[in-house]
């Protein structure tokens, strides 16, 4: 019942809270009922001005302390709570009674002194956190070479940074994802997000990581590169907070098969979906063998995983892939208000939520991880894939 009344008291007005001068809460410990003459030296005028001076608080100081203040405050200057208890469901004044009864017969001039010392505290307090908040609010998470991860506003934000490559994914980043994700399924933040730096939001796996290797390394680079893949795709699947994708520009292969695991995408009208697995000889990853056809629609699905089919932002809204698209030029500025609104709900119930949606799936969702990963090895092995490469690279050809 107390939590339940704090946390209707939780909705009282500030400001009404301090122009009514109601203050203060409960256990004031047994030191303050033997406080000795020389520690009483709080004159009415000392009262009085720490009155006024809660009045200057900027910061809400919180239900507990608003509490304590109130009772105090009426310690102060009415003496020991005589009033009658109020009924069980007037929370409020339950919960305000209940903080006045609780101190007992401390006297007027220790409950002056206490609420004088109260209010210094938390004016101190303030005036501290304002001299932090000169520091950047933004913390940045060291030590990754492909990524810029940080985080701010409850939002941890991952983004992929080789601008100069369009972000095209190499196995370096492929791990420092993998990091970053469980770094972020760790941290304080509500949600995480992922994006591109510069103009892509990525181009994809790196072509590069299939070059350089000796055709007796074959079988064991295809084996490791799947295991590794496996290990990418399964902590999307696992990853415990709403996740967000913020698709800054073109999108092609596994950055777009994941977008079925992110809760929320949002698009730039500038950003394409492009999954060209046929032209480059491969098969679907990401999951999404299983999600497009979910998500679009078999015959939708086919037209991007078998045929290539590159859609425009507003294709992909259209089926269901992408949540909502934003003009190019006010995109960071839209999508990043909304992000910070979603990340000041209760961390805990979205937490949970996104479990319960997630879990219904996850096991099957493994599943076709597995799979894709298992067709991916034998693909990446196949002259068709080695020819695409080769072209690739001979060419530097474009899609
Ligand atoms: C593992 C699971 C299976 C995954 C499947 C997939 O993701 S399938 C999807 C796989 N993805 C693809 O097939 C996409 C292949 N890439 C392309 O088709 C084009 O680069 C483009 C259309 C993305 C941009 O064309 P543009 O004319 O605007 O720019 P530009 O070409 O001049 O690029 C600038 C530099 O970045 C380089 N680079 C960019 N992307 C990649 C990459 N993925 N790889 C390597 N390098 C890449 C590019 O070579 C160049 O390097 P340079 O010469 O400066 O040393």
């Amino acid at each position: 019942m107390a939590a339940s009344a704090l946390s209707f008291v939780r909705n009282l007005c500030w400001r009404r809270i301090c122009e009514i001068r109601q203050v203060q809460p409960v256990c004031i410990p047994s030191v303050h009922l033997h406080m000795t003459a020389a520690t009483m030296q709080v004159s009415q005028k000392d009262f009085e001005k720490a009155q006024e001076q809660l009045k200057l608080l900027k910061n809400d100081p919180g239900n507990e302390t608003k509490l304590k203040l109130y009772a105090l405050f009426k310690q102060a200057t009415e003496g020991p709570c005589n009033s009658p208890k109020p009924g069980m469901l007037d929370f409020v004044k339950k919960a305000k009674w209940d903080a006045w009864n609780s101190l007992g017969s401390l006297s007027q001039d220790n409950a002056r002194q206490e609420y004088t010392k109260l209010v210094s505290s938390l004016i101190s307090a303030e005036s501290a956190g304002k001299k932090k908040d000169t520091s950047p609010k933004e913390s940045s998470h060291g030590g990754y070479e492909t990524l810029i991860v940080t985080t701010d506003n409850n939002i941890t934000k991952i983004m992929f940074n080789r601008p100069d490559k369009k972000n095209a994914i190499n196995h370096k980043m492929y791990r420092e994802i993998i990091s970053a994700l469980q770094e972020a399924a760790k941290d304080d933040s509500t949600i995480a997000v992922v994006t591109g730096n510069g103009e892509y939001y990525t181009s994809g796996n790196d072509l590069n990581n299939f070059s350089n290797v000796q055709p007796s390394e074959m079988k064991k680079v295809a084996k490791e590169g799947a295991e590794l893949l496996k290990e990418f795709v399964g902590s999307f699947i696992d990853f415990p907070k709403p996740l967000i994708a913020v698709v800054n520009g073109p999108a092609i292969g596994i950055s777009v098969t994941l977008l079925g695991l992110f809760d929320v995408v949002y698009a730039s009208d500038k950003a394409t979906f492009h999954t060209p697995f046929s032209q480059l000889g491969q098969s679907p990853e990401g999951c999404s063998s299983y999600l497009f056809p979910k998500i679009m629609g078999s015959a939708k699905a086919n037209e991007m995983l078998l045929f290539n089919k590159k859609l425009t932002a507003a294709e992909a809204c259209a089926l269901g892939l992408v949540n909502e698209v934003f003009p190019d030029s006010t995109f960071q500025k839209e999508v990043w208000a909304r992000l910070k609104a979603y990340a000041s709900l209760p961390k805990n119930s979205l937490a949970v939520s996104k479990q319960l949606l997630r879990n219904m799936e996850k096991e099957k969702l493994h599943a076709v991880n597995s799979q894709e990963c298992e067709v991916l090895t034998e693909r990446w092995l196949s002259d068709e894939c080695l020819n695409a490469l080769v072209t690739f690279f001979q060419r530097k050809s474009k899609l």
